[in-house]
């Protein structure tokens, strides 16, 4: 009997909320106690079914106290596997999601799409010299600037270390390069408020006719990064991949200016 009860308590509080689970709970013991009366059972003590009710009460509400624990718990557990805690950007895991999404997106209505892969110079010198402790105020800097630059629609996450990635819906390659020219005046604004000499180096992929996959998306990305850090880092490298290569930008990952 109490199962027959405890189901609909326990559904209210996971899918309705702390509320719709007492108020359940209390209308389960309302009928509970009517039928005990209406049975006509002869108890020693006419106070023994309203005891009953309110035992059966307290039962529930412990039960729904613990499912909303858990469910808070659930919650807080997915939010911070899909945030990296320390700049409050996207997680690795969060952001191949995302990109996933975006890239069937950008298939099925046929519009371009770009990626900005991000990477600190020399980082490891600023946690050497300086501390961890500045390093992950550095790294903080980094991803409030980002977040400044971007517009409502783009994605940016921390994928580990000193490495980041934008994602940037909708954008071909000359919409992406406003795009990474304010985040440029951002970052240099940013690090030199800080005092800091730092550069980045940065790779921008713009995929004009999405049909890659996003491990592939984000590999292209990540390459065209360590080819600017090869060429000896500070600057920003673009390529378009499919369509017609439009005018002002070159495709062949060649670096363009400082970051
Ligand atoms: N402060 C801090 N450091 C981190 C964190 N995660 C990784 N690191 C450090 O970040 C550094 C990453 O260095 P790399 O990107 O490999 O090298 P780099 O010095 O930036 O050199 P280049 O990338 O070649 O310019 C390593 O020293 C890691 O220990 C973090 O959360 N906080």
């Amino acid at each position: 009997m109490s199962l027959f009860y405890l189901g609909p308590v326990a559904l209210a509080t996971w899918y309705g909320g702390r509320r719709a689970g007492i108020g359940i709970a209390s209308i389960s013991c309302v009928l509970w106690y009517g039928t005990q009366l209406a049975s006509g059972f002869p108890y020693s003590h006419p106070l023994i079914p309203v005891w009953n009710a309110l035992i059966r009460f307290g039962f529930f509400f412990v039960t729904s106290s613990l499912l909303m624990a858990l469910r808070g718990s659930l919650v807080e557990q997915r939010h911070l596997a899909r945030t990296d805690v320390l700049t409050g950007l996207c997680s690795r895991r969060a952001f191949e999601d995302r990109l996933d999404h975006e890239l069937a997106m950008a298939q099925r209505r046929s519009t371009p799409l770009t990626l900005a892969y991000l990477d600190l110079d020399d980082f490891k010198a600023v946690n050497d010299s300086l501390g961890h402790a500045e390093g992950d105020r550095l790294l903080r800097t980094t991803g409030q600037a980002v977040k400044k630059a971007l517009r409502k629609t783009d994605i940016a996450a921390r994928l580990g270390g000193d490495e980041f990635a934008l994602l940037l819906p909708g954008s071909n390659g000359h919409g992406a390069q406003r795009i990474v020219e304010h985040l440029g005046r951002e970052l240099r604004e940013a690090f030199s408020a800080s005092a800091l000499e730092i550069t980045c180096s940065i790779g921008v992929v713009s995929f004009l006719e999405p049909g890659v996959s996003a491990t592939d998306a984000l590999a292209a990305a990540d390459a065209l990064m360590y080819e600017v850090k090869r060429q000896g880092k500070a600057a920003v490298a673009f390529r378009v991949v499919g369509g017609a290569p439009l005018q002002g930008l070159r495709d062949d990952g060649a670096s363009t200016g400082g970051a």
